[in-house]
């Protein structure tokens, strides 16, 4: 991760960039690939929202340790070697969750890909990094993101796109998704490949330059750097959990949806990402304000919430508040806790943060599908989501009071949060 003093071509860095965007398409086509198959597996396979829930959970959970040792294997082997490894992983995993007899063998899969998956995420934006060590790096990662958010709004609009595929049942479209994760190794193989060349010319850090990792760097962050990080765990806890996991379900169940249409509503929200989160990095770089910008993207979730669970008004309502919010936080998220922490403690910062919120990710996915199935919610019972909306509610609405805290305390310029870090 660290910068050459010679570039490699410019050339190179986009097709390199190319190709780490393709394979992070796979990655998040396979991360989504559970919502859509939820009514299946329950109609055919009589699994309940817990188990549903839990097949998403369960990618988080390894990482409630692994992330910071990722982080750690990347530094050491280098980002190129990283992406391969963890894309076959995560491939490993996608064939095991397709093809698996029983709930067991499918979990066991989401298992092995989340292991592969969340350091796959950090080799890739150390991959950028290594590229895009200039003026170009926000851009390059806000386009990379955006690419990713297109795999996730693929697997949304895939009963539509592949109507047949999901009429055959809940496998076929899991095959798919494994053939999906295929070619993101694929991507990454191309990739690791051309980055040999300036590797060997000198022109890229060669791995094994790890820093030591020393458990004390941790309590050196500032206060708005905690405040970022529950923040971080809230808002991605719920979006996540809802929006891959209970939404299209919630949609078919709560407001009438068919799956497709579901399916569709769901995945406009990650296709505005894909243009709107480079161009939001894009505003608030010029503007240099960040914890406004932040509080505005926290401050739609809980009101889109609010607008699904209280009133009859239009789906697309709620849709753009999420997506405004989806594609808004991110953009802002990850540069300013650049500037909140220095930069030889960023790979520490970026892997606590994600320690802590895939627990909360884990968790969220577990307390809503239990909540669901308490409540027996279903199509024949759509009050029975309420609780999971509540819970939903809170925790967005927790995570906004930290985001309002982050802007009162520190957050009034750039240069501000810089000094309370
Ligand atoms: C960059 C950021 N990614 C994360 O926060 C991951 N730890 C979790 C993403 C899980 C879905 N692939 C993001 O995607 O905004």
């Amino acid at each position: 991760m660290t910068a050459a003093s010679a570039q490699p071509p410019r050339g190179l860095a986009w097709l390199i960039g190319a190709l780490v965007a393709a394979s992070q398409f796979g990655n998040y086509y396979v991360y989504d690939s559970i919502g859509p198959v939820a009514d299946l597996l329950q109609q055919q396979r009589g699994f309940s929202d817990s188990q549903v829930g839990l097949l998403n959970a369960i990618y988080s959970l390894p990482n409630v340790v692994l992330i910071l040792v990722g982080g750690v294997l990347v530094d050491r082997f280098g980002a190129a070697r990283m992406t391969l490894w963890t894309s076959l992983v995560c491939l490993a995993g996608a064939l095991l969750t397709a093809f698996s007899p029983d709930f067991f063998g499918m979990a066991a899969g989401r298992l092995l890909f989340g292991i592969g998956a969340e350091t796959f995420s950090i080799a890739t934006l150390a991959a950028i990094a290594d590229y895009f060590g200039g003026s170009s790096l926000a851009l390059a990662m806000g386009l990379a993101l955006g690419i990713g958010r297109l795999g996730s709004a693929s697997a949304d609009m895939s009963p539509t796109w592949f109507a047949g595929t999901y009429a055959r049942g809940w496998q076929p479209p899991l095959v798919l998704a494994a053939g999906v994760a295929a070619t993101s190794l694929g991507a990454a193989a191309v990739y690791w490949w051309l980055d040999r060349g300036p590797r060997r010319a000198g022109l890229l850090p060669t791995g094994n330059s790890a820093e030591k990792f020393v458990w004390r760097d941790l309590l050196h962050f500032g206060r708005a750097y905690w405040y970022l990080l529950v923040l971080c765990v809230l808002w991605y806890s719920v979006i996540l959990a809802f929006r891959s996991t209970f939404s299209i379900k919630y949609f078919q169940h709560v407001h009438g949806l068919d799956l497709a249409t579901a399916g569709e509503m769901n995945s406009y929200v990650f296709l505005a990402a894909v243009f709107a989160t480079p161009a939001f990095g894009w505003l608030c770089d010029r503007l240099q304000r960040y914890a406004p910008f932040l509080a505005f993207g926290t401050l739609l979730l809980p009101v889109a919430l609010a607008v699904l669970a209280l009133t009859h008004w239009s789906l697309w309502i709620s849709t753009a508040l999420i997506g405004i919010s989806y594609s808004l936080v991110p953009a802002v998220m990850w540069p300013l806790a650049s500037r909140l922490v220095a930069p030889s403690r960023f790979g520490t910062a970026i892997g606590l943060m994600w320690v802590i919120q895939n627990a909360g990710i884990s968790g969220a996915n577990l307390v809503a599908g239990w909540l669901n199935d308490r409540a027996v919610a279903s199509a024949a019972n759509p009050a029975g989501y309420d609780g999971m909306m509540v819970f939903f509610g809170t925790a967005s609405t927790l995570g906004l009071v930290c985001a309002l805290v982050l802007w009162a305390t520190a957050g009034r310029r750039h240069h501000e949060l810089k000094a309370s870090a």
